[in-house]
C-alpha cells in the first residue's frame, strides 16, 4: 500500500512566542504545502528521503538502534528529527513496527517562520497513520503533531501543527482553537532568505524570561491583549477599510513587542519598514523570527509592497489562506 498526504504552511498573524506562555494567538494556513509519500518496505527499516531540504538528496534509514546515512552530511539525524518522531509516534499509536519508506517534497522554505516543521510532521503523521490503517481525526493528528514538536524542540504551543492539520483561520490558546471566518486578507509575505531555528529562538525568549520576568511578563501580557483585540476586530461588523486599519496598527505594535523580545533581525526589520513605507497598513515578523519571514497587510498596495520588499533585499510571496489542512491525496492498495 502507498499513501500520499499533504499539509499546509501557516502564517501567525498575531501572538507568536507569547502563545508558548499560554496567551492566545491567531494563525492561518496558507497555500504552500509539504507532500509526504509513505509505503511499506521489505527490509524492516525506516527510510526517509528528504529531497529538498537544504542538505540536498538527504536519505537516512534507521532501525531501532542504528541510523544508516546514505549521504554523509553532518547534522542529518537532527535535520530529520521531526519526521522520525512523527513516524515513531504513529507506530506507537498503532502498536505495530514495520519497515516504512517515507519520501518528502516541500514547497515551504525551511526555518522561515512558515511552519515547515509542523507541516512535515502533520503530513508524515497523516500518511503513515493511513498506511497503518489508523483513522485519525484532524484534531488527533494536530495533537500528535504537537507531541512531535515538544519532543524535538522541548517547547511548543501546538499552534503550528494545529493550523496545519485543521486549515483555515484559527484563534488558538493552550491546545484549544476556535475557527474564525476566513476573510480575504490582502497580504504579502517577505522572506529574508535566511533561517532561524524555532527551538533556539523559543529558548532565547525563555532565558530572558527567567532572568528578567518582571520585564518580559508585561510584554507577553500585552501581546495576549492585542491578540484579543485583533479577534474582536476580525469578528466585528466594521467595514473592511476600518478593520484593516485597526489590524495594521495591532500588527505594528506586535512587531515592536517581538523586537523587544529579541527575535527580530536587521533584515526582518528592513523588510517591515520598507513595506510600511510602500503603503502597508501594518507589517510584522511571522513565526519564530531570527531570520525567515515577515508579512505585510497591504490593501490595494500588494504589488507596491512586493516591489519594496524586493528592493530591500527580500523575496516577496503573495499567498492566500488555505481552507484545507491535512489532505490525503492518494491511497493505493
Ligand atoms: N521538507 C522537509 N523535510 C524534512 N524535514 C523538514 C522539512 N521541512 C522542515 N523540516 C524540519 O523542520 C526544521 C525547521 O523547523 P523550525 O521549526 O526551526 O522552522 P519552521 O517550522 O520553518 O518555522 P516556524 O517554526 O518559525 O514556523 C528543519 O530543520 C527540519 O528538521
Ligand atoms: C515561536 C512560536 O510561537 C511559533 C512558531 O511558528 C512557537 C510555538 O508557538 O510553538
Ligand atoms: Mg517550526
Amino acid at each position: 500500500m502507498r499513501v500520499l498526504a499533504s499539509a499546509p504552511a501557516k502564517i501567525i498573524l498575531f501572538g507568536e512566542h507569547s502563545v508558548v506562555y499560554g496567551k492566545p494567538a491567531i494563525a492561518a494556513a496558507i497555500d504552500l504545502r509539504t507532500y509526504v509519500k509513505a509505503e511499506f518496505n521489505k527490509n524492516g527499516r525506516i527510510r526517509i528521503e528528504a529531497k529538498d531540504i537544504r542538505t540536498p538528496g538527504l536519505t537516512v534509514s534507521f532501525s531501532e538502534d542504528q541510523i544508516y546515512f546514505e549521504t554523509d552530511y553532518g547534522k542529518a539525524a537532527e535535520v530529520l528529527s521531526y519526521v522520525r518522531e512523527a513516524i515513531n509516534l504513529v507506530m506507537k499509536e498503532a502498536d505495530k513496527q514495520r519497515g516504512v519508506t517515507v519520501s518528502i517534497t516541500s514547497q515551504i522554505p525551511v526555518g522561515a517562520g512558515l511552519g515547515s516543521s509542523a507541516a512535515v510532521a502533520v503530513a508524515t503523521i497523516g500518511a503513515v497513520s493511513k498506511l497503518f490503517g489508523l483513522e485519525l481525526t484532524p484534531e488527533e493528528v494536530a495533537k500528535l503533531g504537537h507531541k512531535v514538536e515538544l519532543l524535538v524542540q522541548g517547547a511548543s504551543s501546538g499552534i503550528d501543527p494545529t493550523v496545519s492539520a485543521i486549515g483555515g483561520f484559527l484563534y488558538y490558546q493552550k491546545g484549544s482553537f476556535e475557527r474564525l471566518p476566513v476573510i480575504e486578507l490582502p497580504i504579502v509575505v517577505g522572506y529574508t532568505g535566511s533561517s532561524g531555528s524555532t527551538k533556539e529562538l523559543v529558548a532565547k525568549v525563555r532565558k530572558n524570561y527567567e532572568e528578567m520576568p518582571e520585564i518580559i511578563e508585561p510584554i507577553l501580557t500585552s501581546m495576549g491583549k492585542l491578540v484579543e483585540k485583533a479577534r474582536e476586530v476580525i469578528l466585528a461588523e466594521y467595514d473592511r477599510e476600518i478593520k484593516f486599519k485597526l489590524l495594521g496598527t495591532l500588527m505594528n505594535i506586535n512587531h515592536g513587542l517581538l523586537d523587544a523580545l529579541g527575535v527580530s533581525t536587521k533584515s526582518l526589520s528592513d523588510l517591515v519598514y520598507a513595506s510600511r513605507e510602500a503603503g502597508a497598513l501594518g507589517a510584522k515578523i511571522t513565526g519564530a523570527g531570527g531570520g525567515g519571514c515577515m508579512y505585510a497587510l497591504a490593501p490595494r498596495k500588494q504589488s507596491e509592497v512586493a516591489t519594496a520588499i524586493k528592493i530591500a533585499g527580500g523575496m516577496p510571496m503573495i499567498t492566500k489562506i488555505s481552507r484545507e489542512g491535512l489532505r490525503i491525496e492518494e491511497a493505493e492498495k
